[in-house]
């Protein structure tokens, strides 16, 4: 605990710090001060580069005034800092800037988990590693969530299929949350958007849809090119974006096109989408594939040596997704195995990924076709309800393939299959990456498969 003087001493930091800042020092804990040297604990490593780097200066200074000369501060990581997701909605409403000068009182706003179950806990900024290929993404991101409607808006993040976009978005749901507790956020994908607004359509409740849309403080938007086709929610759209922008309420987006290339979208929307940040991301280079793989190694328990994952970075380069899915492929392989996992098995198990010429050619349609013949049933057991032990393990399997062979979103992956949830997907996904790790016969079920698939993609 921290004797008086240290805790006056962190509390005339903490009046002195501007807004956004306030946060980091008052999640981080003085332990004592030796000579001229502050020890400052910190929950995790995110928090250290705010307290120890960006915000360094600041907080010296701070201190250096209260005891009238110049103290240092060294920062250590105590994960038991670490806030309690439960205390979020009980605990002090701390507002960014924008949003306690806009007024918004506690009573006015709902907690920001409004869709906060949405947020995959996993893609957090702490979980995301920063290379020359997202460097700016990643600080654009940042510079959102610690200012929302204030820095860049909206902001958008567009590149290829697999590189971190979603994390990003995610990312910044999760620091909103965590920091900014009154304020509200929602995650959306333009699937979901368009949906929510055909129904309202079709039940009459076009002015719930628009209260749902408007009565937020940050919007985060996946997948805004599946706007390109659909006119009349880009309309509605339009005018949501709007009556947000002028509210000075944050917007972000991701896509795989900038706005430039987004040619079927209204041209209005399209210039609206460039008022504010546009940054791409790029696939990374090996050093970050290979980092990006040691902190998933770390985050699973997946055991691996790093020429193993030296070895795994050399062999994907384009997709992070698919990067994750060989180091799972590989770990779950000697685990089943019972054999360490060393570079022979890994090139052994990667032996035969799939050329990127013929990954083009996989649909899921293809997909599905393949996983009902191999398990010996029709593509309506597939999709239908019912849940024998054979077909929920046969629908489980293809969407799994279907996440880890196409660029197809949960959602459109759910609709494939008789209209099912995302959420039935992503169980889906989880639950057949832990059983190939578990049991030899999906392992080799999902091999085969994947295999079958393989040849009549490039059959075709
Ligand atoms: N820099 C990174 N650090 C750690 N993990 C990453 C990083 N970039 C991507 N990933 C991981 O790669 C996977 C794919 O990322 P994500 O879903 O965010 O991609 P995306 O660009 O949104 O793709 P899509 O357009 O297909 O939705 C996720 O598991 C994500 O956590």
């Amino acid at each position: 605990m921290a004797d008086d003087a240290l805790a006056s001493a962190w509390d005339h930091v903490i009046t002195s710090a501007p807004t956004p800042v306030k946060v980091w020092v008052k999640a981080a804990q003085p332990l004592a001060l030796h000579e001229s040297t502050l020890l400052v604990a910190v929950p995790n490593d995110f928090s250290r580069e705010r307290i120890a780097s960006r915000n360094r200066a600041l907080i010296e200074d701070a201190l250096s005034s209260f005891y009238g000369r110049p103290i240092h501060i060294a920062v250590s990581v105590d994960a038991s800092l670490e806030p309690d997701e439960n205390d979020a909605d009980t605990a002090e409403p701390e507002l960014p800037l924008d949003v306690a000068s806009h007024g918004l009182g506690a009573s006015q706003v709902a907690p920001s988990s409004l869709n906060g179950d949405r947020l995959n806990p996993k893609y957090t900024f702490e979980n995301f590693v920063i290379g020359s290929s997202n460097r700016f993404a990643h600080a654009a991101a940042v510079a959102v969530a610690e200012a929302p409607g204030k820095s860049y808006n909206p902001l958008m993040i567009y590149g290829p299929s697999g590189l971190g976009k979603t994390h990003l978005l995610h990312g910044i749901g999760h620091y909103v949350r965590q920091y900014f507790p009154q304020v509200r956020v929602k995650y959306v994908s333009t699937e979901e958007l368009t949906n929510d607004f055909i129904n309202a359509i079709s039940e009459n409740r076009t002015v719930e849809f628009r209260r749902t849309y408007r009565d937020i403080d940050v919007l985060l938007i996946d997948d805004i090119q599946f706007l390109e086709s659909k006119i009349q929610t880009q309309e509605e759209f339009f005018h949501t974006f709007n009556t947000l922008h002028n509210a000075q309420k944050q917007i972000v987006m991701t896509s795989d096109r900038p706005p430039k290339a987004l040619e079927a979208l209204e041209p209005r929307l399209r210039s609206r989408f460039e008022w504010g940040l546009l940054t791409d991301i790029q696939p990374p280079d090996l050093e970050t594939r290979i980092a990006i793989l040691r902190k998933k190694a770390a985050a699973e328990h997946l055991m691996a040596t790093p020429e193993v994952l030296e070895f795994i970075g050399g062999k994907i380069a384009t997709n992070i997704r698919e990067l994750e899915g060989a180091l799972i492929r590989v770990t779950a392989f000697a685990s089943l195995n019972h054999q360490p996992v060393d570079l022979r098995l890994a090139e052994e198990v990667l032996r035969d990924l799939i050329p990127e010429g013929v990954e083009a050619q996989i649909t899921p349609p293809l997909i599905m076709s393949q996983t009902a013949n191999y398990f010996n049933i029709t593509i309506d057991d597939l999709c239908g309800p019912a849940r024998t032990h054979v077909l929920v393990t046969a629908r489980q399997i293809a969407m799994y393939l279907c996440r880890e062979l196409t660029d197809f979103s949960l959602p459109a992956i759910g609709r494939l299959f008789g209209g099912r949830d995302h959420t039935t997907v992503m169980h889906a996904n989880k639950k057949i990456r832990q059983l190939m790790a578990e049991r030899r016969t999906i392992y080799n079920q999902v091999t085969e498969l994947t295999n079958r698939i393989k040849q009549a993609a490039s059959a075709h």
